[in-house]
């Protein structure tokens, strides 16, 4: 068979998240691909970390396993390998190109193939995602020696912002020392916002361009996004992807000061054999980006557990001081109405939907009816309570969860519940990149 397959890694903080496609350029298909497998590793920051494998054509639900061999990114992808090699009969000669998800691309705005200089570029930059670029430089070594004749094309998530303009983008620091040393806001989440906004405008039934949204990612990194006219305007995460929601292990936004009142030790290297090879940051990164977040209020990096145990039919404020899962529970909820509030006014309170998508925003139901109850004073509808309920269970990749009776005006703000897909988003791309097939 000729070479027709595309494989997409996104390692992301906590997960690893693969899936195998088929180029399928036939009008009659909806996507330029067509889905063979999916595989997940997930909790790898929390062990043990649990295992999927599931193949397209297999009707069964999926399961998961717990695997203590998997350790890092790097053993996570090993252990899907054995899979694809013991569970599905596929050619790996096949696979054509394999599509990372690199979190920090810099002033790379466009997706590479991985190259010395590339892969260098992108390694020179691990320290500003010390949770990420490490781990996707290992699975692309690991991709290198275990696949040879397929090539990795690194897809970053920093492209998606790069229409944001520069009073948004700049910090309020000496310009000449910004400039030299690129601090300036890049943003992240950026494969996943391109597919939200595809399906969206896609379920709308109007172009990207047209179109102005509030997309709330909230997965183990959590971030916001204002889109104006089918570009991003503005973003919560920065020139880490640490800034702005908190997140399973991030601290978020703090006053940068706290750090060195936290500890005397904030500017001292750390030399964490965890972290991925070559990730040299301080104590003040390793505590805000591992020691931080939800494992730190609550012991648990699961967003499910603390909305469980945080006793939200109780209304006493004074169960915040008592209940860490509740204090959690409310602070994130806090931060995400802080952007939400914000980009509103951005955008001029012209918004047509409000959107959920990653971990949390696809299936914490009692976090988006609660945020839903926030939003009415801004002119949303009221959530449906069965849609809402059923959201994530539903085949459609997008979900309107508010009433109908506005749907028919102009900036309707709906609340839409969206399942992205990273990987997907990766696979299209290349499909539809001329120079990588033309030069195939
Ligand atoms: N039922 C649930 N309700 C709320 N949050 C959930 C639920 N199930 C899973 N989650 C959250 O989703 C997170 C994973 O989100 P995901 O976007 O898949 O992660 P990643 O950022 O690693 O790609 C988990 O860490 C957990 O906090
Ligand atoms: C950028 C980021 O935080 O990604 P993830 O949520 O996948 O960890
Ligand atoms: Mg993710």
């Amino acid at each position: 068979m000729a070479p027709d397959l595309v494989l997409s890694l996104n390692a992301g903080s906590s997960s690893l998240k693969i899936s195998l496609y088929q180029r399928d350029l036939s009008s009659s298909a909806a996507e330029p691909v067509t889905l063979l497998l999916t595989s997940s590793i997930s909790s790898i920051s929390a062990p043990p970390a649990k295992f999927s494998f599931h193949l397209a054509s297999d009707t069964r639900k999926s399961s998961e396993a717990p695997i203590d061999t998997i350790k890092d990114h790097d053993t996570a992808f090993s252990h899907f390998l054995k899979a694809l090699r013991s569970q599905a009969s596929i050619d790996e000669e096949r696979i054509v190109y394999i599509c990372h998800r690199v979190v920090h691309g810099g002033d790379y705005l466009e997706p590479v193939e991985i190259t010395e200089e590339s892969y260098h570029h992108i390694e020179k930059l691990s320290d500003l995602a010390p949770l990420h670029n490490g781990a996707a430089l290992s699975v692309i070594k690991a991709c290198i020696s275990a696949l040879p004749t397929a090539k990795s094309i690194a897809y970053f998530d920093t492209s998606f912002h790069r229409s944001i303009p520069p009073h948004i983008s700049s910090y309020a620091i000496n310009q000449e020392i910004a400039k030299k040393r690129g601090l300036k806001k890049y943003g992240f989440h950026g494969l996943s916002y391109s597919f939200i906004l595809r399906a969206v405008s896609q379920f709308l039934e109007k172009p990207p361009e047209t179109l102005n949204l509030i997309l709330l990612h909230l997965g183990s990194g959590a971030s916001a996004c204002a889109v104006k006219d089918g570009r991003s305007l503005d973003t919560s995460m920065g020139l880490t992807p640490l800034n702005g929601l908190p997140g399973a292990t991030r601290s978020g936004s703090i006053d940068p000061s706290l750090i060195f009142h936290y500890t005397n030790k904030a500017g001292r290297i750390t030399h964490d054999p965890s972290m991925a090879a070559h990730v040299g940051v301080t104590m003040a990164e390793e505590i805000l980006n591992r020691k931080a977040g939800w494992k730190a209020i609550t012991g648990t990096t699961d967003f499910g557990v603390i909305t469980s145990k945080a006793e939200l039919e109780n209304p006493d404020p004074a169960l915040e001081a008592r209940n860490p899962f509740r204090l959690a529970f409310d602070l994130f909820l806090d931060r995400v109405l802080h952007y939400i509030g914000a980009y509103h006014l951005k955008l001029n309170c012209e918004v047509d939907a409000l959107v959920f998508a990653g971990g949390i925003g696809e299936r914490g139901v009692e976090f988006r009816e609660i945020i839903g109850q926030k939003i009415a004073c801004l002119g949303y509808p009221p959530i449906r309570q069965d849609k809402n309920l059923g959201a994530s269970a539903e085949l459609a990749t997008v979900v309107d969860i508010s009433t109908a009776e506005q749907v028919s005006q102009a900036r309707a703000k709906r609340i839409l519940v969206c399942k992205t897909d990273e990987q997907l988003e990766m696979a299209r791309e290349c499909t539809l990149d001329e120079r990588f097939w033309n030069a195939a």
